[in-house]
């Protein structure tokens, strides 16, 4: 804690110095922190921006604060898990560095993530760590209505029905494996002639919470219409259906209501799941057979099997399990890549210069991995960071942005295999490439980028990795190193792609 330009420790530090002086053995207390200590930390900010410059300062330090120290050890706190492990990769040497050269006995930097924030709201956005500001500004408040991708457009469906979202249609559903069996029932469902009901009478959709049951429902239902203005076809919510039921008991209207109800061609009722009371599941269960005998199709959604659905009458279980049941499940990676591209698209046409990077997609799309409603609610957080920050959106703020959706976890084990497995895909060559000693430039760079991922992923010596790379020396491994190291300094695009290879060895 030598002040540079006098030589002397500086006032003040007396505690810090104590420790120094013997030798790293704490005096009194396991740690101090105080106004010099703050200083140091100050101290040892000021060579960090001179020596890495004012943006990769403000990108990794601006938010890195002190938190205590003795003899032995300073404790930074970060904000994220992301920038711990960024830090602890890139620069723990470097700072380490600068700390002994203030306290000689020095040993070790331990960085530790600050309290972790509360999931907050979506319409909450923190600024962007990944910014040439001098400081960050402080959360901004996004309107709580959505502003990113534009609210849906409610249209009353005919008669009874509960409104459609005409942006819920077969043109933006995306298919995959997850969705693929009853995504091909919808459709022939919507295709098929009045009067002349499929082979899924009635077809049940089961699903957990923003798989798409209500998307699908709606598209049938458009589609369906377009395909035949004339055919008459209700899409109701199962709360809608008790609301118009009580309401017709009470105004005397009831028959009418029945008699509206068993003229449908194509009935489909959302969120059977909340269908509850015991005169509303009876008139339910008329008005399914009613229809399903009378050769009409009816389409159900709930969110768990109907055997699961205790609270619901037994005759209505029965008559559902008559039909074709058919589950949709978590989308797999390829789905959730598909469901956020369309959503970026729509999001472009709506938000002119919007841009959010390819990595960015991608890492949303490898980390959450729960639904499409909790896709869409991360594509639009990215959105709205974009809109309200005026800042590009980079990996490192996307992650503050989105940290409660990705959810935290423990870093696991890194193998060098896995590295030089997700590396080869990544790249399009193979581990054997990797390996071999071939030297043209599409081999070469991987070959560096996985040597560099070895060497910063996991606690392998340069001449292991080395051995684990076709048996080369340890110094072309050092030179790989140094030379990813440099080229993503200069290159952010670089910088982003090795990030994303992180994310996807720690899967
Ligand atoms: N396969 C998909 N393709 C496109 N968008 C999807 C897909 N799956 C879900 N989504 C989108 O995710 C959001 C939630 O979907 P939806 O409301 O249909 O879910 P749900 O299964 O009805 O959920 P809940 O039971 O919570 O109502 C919607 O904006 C929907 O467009």
């Amino acid at each position: 804690m030598r002040d540079d330009r006098t030589g002397d420790f500086g006032s003040g530090t007396a505690a810090l110095k104590a420790i120094a002086d013997t030798g790293g053995i704490v005096v009194s207390g396991s740690a101090t922190t105080g106004p010099a200590d703050a200083a140091l930390w100050d101290r040892v900010k000021r060579r960090l921006r001179s020596e890495l410059g004012e943006d990769v300062f403000q990108s990794w330090f601006a938010r890195v604060e002190f938190a205590e120290a003795d003899g032995l050890s300073v404790n930074l706190s970060v904000p994220t898990r992301f920038l711990k492990s960024w830090i602890q990769a890139h620069y723990i040497e470097k700072l380490l560095g600068l700390w002994q050269a203030e306290i000689e006995s020095i040993r070790r930097i331990e960085l530790v993530v600050r309290g972790t924030i509360r999931a907050r709201p979506l319409a909450r956005v923190e600024p962007a760590i990944a910014v040439a500001e001098p400081a960050a500004p402080a959360p901004t408040l996004i309107p709580a209505a959505p502003v990113v991708i534009a609210a849906p457009q409610r249209v009353e469906s005919e008669g009874p029905g509960s409104p459609v979202d005409p942006r819920f249609s077969f043109d933006t559903f995306c298919e995959g494996a997850a969705n693929r069996v009853a995504y091909a029932a919808a459709r022939a469902i919507a295709e098929t002639p009045s009067g002349r009901p499929t082979a899924y009478n009635p077809l049940y959709l089961n699903a957990g919470v923003g798989r798409g049951k209500t998307h699908l429902l709606h598209a049938i239902a458009q589609a369906a219409r377009a395909a035949d203005p004339q055919r008459k076809v209700v899409y109701l919510t199962a709360e809608h259906f008790m609301f118009r039921f009580v309401a017709s008991l009470k105004n005397q209207s009831a028959i009418a209501f029945k008699e509206g109800l068993r003229e449908i061609d194509l009935l489909l009722i959302d969120d059977l799941q909340f269908l509850q009371g015991k005169s509303v599941q009876q008139e339910f269960c008329h008005m399914l057979n009613a229809l399903i005998d009378g050769a009409r199709q009816v389409v159900v959604a709930a969110d768990r099997p109907a055997a699961d659905l205790e609270t619901l009458d037994e005759r209505v279980r029965s008559r559902l399990r008559g039909g074709v049941a058919f589950e949709i499940d978590a989308p797999d990676l390829d789905l959730r890549r598909q469901i956020l591209k369309s959503r970026y698209r729509l999001a472009q046409n709506q938000n002119a210069g919007v841009a959010i990077p390819d990595t960015v997609i991608e890492y949303v799309a490898q980390s959450v991995v729960s639904n499409g409603r909790d896709l869409e609610g991360a594509l639009n957080r990215l959105v709205a960071q974009w809109q309200f920050t005026n800042q590009p959106v980079t990996m490192a703020s996307a992650e503050i942005t989105l940290r409660d959706l990705v959810g935290a976890r423990e870093p696991r084990r890194v193998k060098i295999e896995d590295i030089q497995k997700v590396v080869a895909v990544h790249f399009n060559v193979s581990k054997a490439d990797l390996l071999s000693s071939r030297r043209t430039r599409t081999i070469v760079r991987p070959r560096q980028i996985a040597m560099y991922l070895s060497k910063t992923l996991t606690p392998r010596s340069l001449p292991e990795i080395g051995r684990r790379f076709g048996g080369r020396d340890h110094t072309t491994v050092l030179h790989a190193v140094r030379k990813v190291e440099e080229l993503m300094r200069d290159d952010r695009s670089l910088a982003e792609e090795v990030e994303l290879l992180k994310r996807m060895i720690d899967e």
